[in-house]
């Protein structure tokens, strides 16, 4: 049976243009802007369904995708002296009207670029009308943002920031006509508590923030701290659901890790993300609440990591001077160290609907995990939606001698790792992947760090655990009280896990080590305890993103009878 075609969107607008002196249909609706050749009306065969797509001569922008238009004032060289000028009304000649079209054009590895078509026609009037039909489409696209506040960090990454923004995001900007309000940082905390108490938030649409994922973290605690307060929420309050941020945030990567902007967007490109913010894409994010005995310590979006990230963070915090190196000649600094960690991991597993951190399956656009409705509420859905297993409070303990504890609310992914820490974690799923790495040869956990950059699987090891959590708790050997390990073999007993945790504890009898301390690694900031208990919040904010393309989205063919 023929499968049947969905009708297409009724026609605004359709006229013959000239497009480089060659004849051309263009024709507008709600949905696509097209131009056709019209000498060679070749069959429609196959093209993207996203950016323009080339059929034979066929070219089609989805309206969304539209920056801009606007009308094009024409000039030609003038003879002889190399320059070009404004061609005089007495010299005009037919097609001499012009409008041009920017729009949204994909290339390598996930970046967007802005390319531009000028369209010519033989009156002004059609021309004009051209603009007006265009530009009417775009201003019902009432998601775009006309108004961002803008922080940059000029002293993120490579001390980049500002240059970026000013030769690269700005011209965007001002060509979408988003206005702007621009703060240049002058000191570590500025943005956060600009945020948190100055700000007038009501006169936008959302935040920018130029830099790198330290910075981003400095805008989320502003935001979501500011949205607590304005609701009565209180962030010391470990179980309590925390209210969902309005505005969503734009990153533009200026910094050394640009871990949050890579797993979003799928590349760390500035233009990229500016594209993201001008089309007004949605992405919501999950975010870990962690907490000290009942004080709220911090919020983490990316990488919560104690033993070898949080080493590695520590040392690289003394070599900032040497930008995003210090993180190489920390990583293998630290990893020639070979330390490893006693303490007790608790945690509370997520339901297997959403999937498990060993999936082949990755988080991209529009991903059906992360629209199921036990995991992606828009609001905090921790009590709602989590289910009776869930409920019921089936904490897990494991104690043990630790590389590595990691827990990556998302991928991780980032140009030192393209596939991250968690390849299969999701961005606004409501849990956290927690990975366990014990202790082990030196070799063998080079051979696990190294599967990061490659194709491998960094969790086929005896020495890695892998569990997809909603909340967990950590506390280390030295902090532990005999009451402590009481309680934990209490709760293990009664969930019928005795003989698993006394298996743990024949195995990892107490030695030196259990002195030992780390810290843990939030996003690139050091926390200043060891003992924390850490809960993760669905969709608490939304980022202008929409996760990262397929990519058939930019190689696949794609049937023009579908559009
Ligand atoms: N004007 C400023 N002076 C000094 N520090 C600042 C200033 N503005 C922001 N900061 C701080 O700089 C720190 C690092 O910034 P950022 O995250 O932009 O770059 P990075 O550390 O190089 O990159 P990444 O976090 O991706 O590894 C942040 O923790 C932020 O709080
Ligand atoms: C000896 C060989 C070592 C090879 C290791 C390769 C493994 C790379 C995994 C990278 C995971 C990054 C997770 C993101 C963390 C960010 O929130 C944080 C702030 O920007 N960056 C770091 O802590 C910076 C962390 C940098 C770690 C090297
Ligand atoms: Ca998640």
């Amino acid at each position: 049976m023929q499968e049947k075609q969905p009708k297409p969107p009724p026609l605004l607008l359709s006229s013959q243009l000239s497009l480089q002196n060659r004849g051309y249909e263009v024709t507008l609706n709600s949905a696509f802007l097209s131009w056709k050749e019209v000498e060679t009306r070749q069959k429609r065969t196959a093209a993207n369904i996203y950016g323009p797509l080339k059929a034979a001569g066929s070219h089609y922008v989805p309206v969304c995708e539209i920056i801009s238009v606007q009308e094009t004032e024409e000039d030609c060289p003038s003879t002889g002296i190399g320059k070009w000028q404004k061609v005089p009304q007495s010299l005009a000649e037919s097609n001499q009207y012009a409008f041009t079209v920017s729009y949204v054009e994909r290339t390598q590895k996930h970046r967007w670029r802005c390319s531009e078509v000028t369209l010519h026609c033989t009156d002004r009037t059609l021309c004009l009308q051209w603009v007006q039909a265009i530009r009417e489409q775009l201003s019902l696209l009432t998601i775009r943002p006309k108004r961002l506040l803008v922080y940059i960090n000029p002293y993120g990454g490579k001390h980049h920031g500002k240059r970026i923004y000013e030769q690269k995001v700005a011209p965007v900007f001002s060509r979408a006509s988003i206005s702007t309000d621009v703060i240049v940082t002058e000191r570590a905390n500025h943005a956060r508590d600009h945020l948190k108490t100055e700000a007038d938030l009501k006169k936008y649409d959302g935040v920018v923030c130029v830099g790198g994922d330290g910075m981003f973290s400095e805008i989320i605690h502003g935001l979501i701290s500011r949205t607590q307060c304005d609701s009565g929420v209180d962030q010391n309050r470990a179980d309590e659901t925390l209210i969902p941020c309005s505005l969503r945030i734009g990153i533009i990567p200026a910094g050394s890790t640009d871990c949050i902007c890579y797993a979003t967007v799928g590349s760390n490109d500035p233009v990229t993300s500016a594209l993201h913010i001008v089309v007004g894409d949605s992405q919501p994010m999950d975010v870990c609440s962690i907490h000290h005995n009942n004080t709220f310590l911090r919020y983490s979006v990316s990488l919560l990591g104690y033993g070898f990230y949080g080493d590695v963070l520590t040392d690289s915090e003394r070599k900032r001077w040497m930008g995003p190196a210090r993180y190489d000649i920390s990583g293998v600094k630290t990893f020639l160290s070979h330390r490893y960690y006693e303490g007790t991991i608790s945690f509370l597993p997520a339901d297997e609907n959403v999937g498990t951190p060993r999936d082949k399956l990755q988080c991209r656009s529009g991903c059906n995990i992360c629209r199921l409705p036990s995991a992606g509420k828009q609001v905090s859905k921790d009590e709602e939606s989590v289910s009776d297993t869930e409920k019921k409070g089936a904490w897990q303990v494991i104690r043990g001698k630790f590389l590595a504890i990691n827990a990556a609310c998302m991928s991780c992914a980032c140009p030192r790792s393209p596939k991250g820490l968690s390849p299969a974690a999701h961005l606004a799923d409501g849990t956290a992947d927690l990975i366990l790495v014990r202790k082990c040869s030196r070799f063998d956990f080079l051979r696990h760090l190294l599967r990061h950059t490659n194709k491998d699987d960094q969790f086929d090891h005896p020495f890695v655990e892998v569990y997809r959590v909603r909340q967990f708790r950590f506390t280390p050997r030295y902090e532990e009280t005999d009451s402590d390990s009481e309680l934990e073999l209490r709760e293990a007993e009664g969930s019928g896990r005795k003989r698993f945790f006394s298996q743990i504890c024949r195995e990892h009898p107490a030695c030196s080590c259990s002195l030992a301390h780390s810290s843990w690694n939030c996003d690139g900031e050091i926390l200043p305890h060891a003992a924390i208990q850490v809960r993760v919040h669905c969709q608490l904010i939304k980022l202008f993103a929409r996760g990262i393309e397929e990519q058939s989205v930019f190689e696949e063919p794609y049937t023009l009878s579908a559009i």
